[in-house]
């Protein structure tokens, strides 16, 4: 007998989910499905529905995986009842709430889920699926039970201030809880910081500021000692808001409290301005850095084009998410493959996380190149950069080049060593590549000596995370804020709270920390960039089929075809370019 969870004999691929997953739709699409056996099986039948769903495992720290008909997958999110038994339930007080009363059917069915790609062909099996997020008619906390906190992250994003704020109010203006408390400082906070008590009066008006009030940091930290101190406090709901780093974090924090048996909540809302978060559509503060970018591109296109022969060089923000050194375990699920090269490094982790860099570049149309790492390029000869600003100059006089900090890394890299440098949470440290640019332009063309440029760099760096979150992003923070109260209360656990389809939904811990191992360069989004800059790709057909398609990975089908990933493949890009474009 088979068992989808059993674990596989490679000490690396115990539970890979999209692995996992496309097997299991490859079993159920090719009418394996019906005859599928599973060891440790606990059968789950829903009354609503008149379809029989299979939960596969009863083993709590498998990831719960639901199956239904026509190939329908539903990766759960855990709950309080999975490992601790005979909890109480009360009525969900928003029925009481005025705001709600009006609401014809305002708590969310409890089999609803969200589809993770909408893109699909008539026989195509239903897929993977998350569950949907909003109130549910059950809370498995009494208002004056709850004693939450909140903690904020790694780097800074717009909009932090906004979740914070919204965390508060929507914890006691919709469940009458009056206990919240602010972890200062990041993880380490929790057991080396003060807290502070927050209220509907003390953030109040936080969202009109950048930054964080709790503060944050990065670096490594202590897992019991955090859990330690949630006990010792008494804290029952945590909110973690935090980046790619911060949500792998939250999932080992929320394994220890599994393990110890405690009835206390974690949940995860994602932050990130690198868009380095899988399967959510995208970050809250996203839009607020890419309209700050624009800034920094329209001043650059304002100084080049009043000079002869003027060059405007912008460098954004955007690096891969390359963790060289994992010094914290991460639960035994969490696939990472090791082998994974781009570049020739070795990488665990690959993100494409230029997407300010191609936003900024898509929505100013004054940029005539942009550079980024998952499209290598190079300066001297036919077809390459320098040849490319000659005849851009020559042709319009002046010219705008947008450059993602992570970009030609491997250009300017002079050692090993300076290649490996990270920061404090394993990030890999980036060099200057836009001050390294800036002076090659400018060697280049005084060698040359054909025309005389005048090169104006602008690095806004900071500036474009370090504002407060614009309107929609407002909006954003509010809804995911208040999808993390409402899971919260509804004893779900482990989860991240996130935007999947345009969707508010809850996210497994394993689904959001996996490894990304698509970075598709022949994305629709990409092209068309091309073709809105005009840029030359920089790349041959062989460099697209080898090495840059995915990370390594061959894709199958021609060389040049755009892959359509427009949430039918796996791809990372395919999933965002949908839900923004
Ligand atoms: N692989 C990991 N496993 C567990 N915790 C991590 C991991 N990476 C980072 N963290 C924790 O998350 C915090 C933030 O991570 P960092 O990478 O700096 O920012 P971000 O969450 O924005 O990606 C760090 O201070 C660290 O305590
Ligand atoms: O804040 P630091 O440590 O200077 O790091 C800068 C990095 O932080 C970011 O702004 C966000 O990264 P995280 O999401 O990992 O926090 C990156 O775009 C940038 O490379
Ligand atoms: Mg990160």
């Amino acid at each position: 007998m088979d068992s989808i969870f059993a674990p596989k004999s490679s000490s690396t691929s115990t539970l890979s989910s999209p692995a996992f997953i496309s097997r299991f739709l490859e079993a159920s699409s090719s009418r394996k499905f019906s005859s599928l056996t599973f060891v440790g099986s606990r059968p789950i039948r829903y009354s609503s529905y008149s379809t029989t769903f299979s939960m596969v495992s009863n083993d709590v720290s498998k990831p719960k995986i639901i199956s239904g008909d026509f190939g329908y997958v539903l990766e759960d999110v855990p709950h309080f009842t999975d490992y601790i038994p005979g909890l109480a339930t009360c009525s969900n007080p928003l029925q009481d709430n005025p705001a709600y009363s009006v609401v014809k059917q305002y708590f969310v069915h409890v089999d609803d889920s969200v589809p993770q790609k909408i893109v699909a062909h008539k026989d195509s099996p239903r897929g993977i699926h998350f569950r949907r997020a909003g109130p549910r008619q059950k809370v498995y906390f009494d208002s004056d039970e709850v004693h939450a906190c909140i903690v904020t992250c790694g780097g800074l994003c717009p909009g932090l201030n906004t979740v914070i704020r919204e965390i508060v109010y929507s914890l006691y203006h919709m469940y009458g809880v009056s206990r919240v408390l602010g972890i200062e400082g990041g993880y380490r906070g929790f057991y080396a910081r003060n807290t502070t008590a927050l209220t509907p009066k003390v953030v109040n008006d936080i969202h009109k500021r950048g930054g964080t009030i709790l503060g944050t940091s990065r670096g490594g930290h202590d897992t019991s000692k955090i859990v330690d101190s949630i006990q010792d406090r008494g804290i029952n709901q945590v909110y973690i808001i935090g980046g790619d780093g911060t949500q792998k974090g939250a999932s080992v924090i929320f394994e220890e409290i599994r393990r110890r048996g405690l009835k206390v909540v974690v949940a995860g809302i994602p932050k990130t301005i690198d868009n380095d978060i899988p399967v959510i559509d995208k970050s809250f503060g996203f839009d607020t850095a890419v309209e700050e970018a624009q800034r920094a591109i329209n001043a650059a296109h304002v100084e080049a084009e009043s000079v002869e022969n003027g060059i405007g060089l912008v460098k954004l923000m955007g690096r891969y998410s390359e963790l060289y050194v994992s010094r914290w375990e991460l639960p035994e699920y969490v696939h990472v493959d090791l082998s994974s090269k781009l570049h020739g490094w070795e990488i665990l982790n690959v993100a494409p996380l230029w997407f300010i860099a191609m936003y900024a570049t898509l929505a100013s149309r004054d940029v005539d190149c942009c550079l980024i790492p998952e499209s290598p390029f190079y300066l001297d000869g036919e077809g390459g950069l320098f040849e490319y600003i000659e005849k851009q100059l020559k042709e319009n006089g002046h010219m705008v080049i947008v450059i993602a900090e992570g970009a030609g890394q491997e250009l300017l890299s002079e050692s090993k060593q300076s290649r490996n440098q990270q920061d404090a949470s394993g990030n890999k440290l980036l060099q200057d590549v836009g001050l390294w640019i800036s002076h090659r332009i400018k060697d280049y063309f005084s060698r040359q000596k054909t025309m005389a440029i005048n090169l104006k760099y602008i690095d806004p760096t900071y500036m474009i995370r370090a504002v407060p979150s614009n309107a929609s992003d407002n909006v954003y923070c509010t809804l995911l804020a208040q999808s993390a109260v409402h899971g919260a209360m509804a004893g779900y656990t482990g989860f991240t709270s996130g935007l999947v389809n345009g969707r508010q939904t809850y996210i497994p811990f394993y689904r959001i920390i996996e490894k990304q191992n698509n970075v598709v360069i022949t994305d629709r989004m990409w092209a068309r960039l091309l073709s809105s800059t005009n840029q030359p790709s920089f790349m041959s057909d062989k460099d697209v089929t080898e090495e840059n398609i995915s990370g390594g990975k061959k894709e199958e089908g021609p060389a040049t075809q755009l892959l359509d990933n427009g949430n039918c493949a796996d791809g990372v890009l395919g999933k965002k370019e949908v839900s923004s474009v």
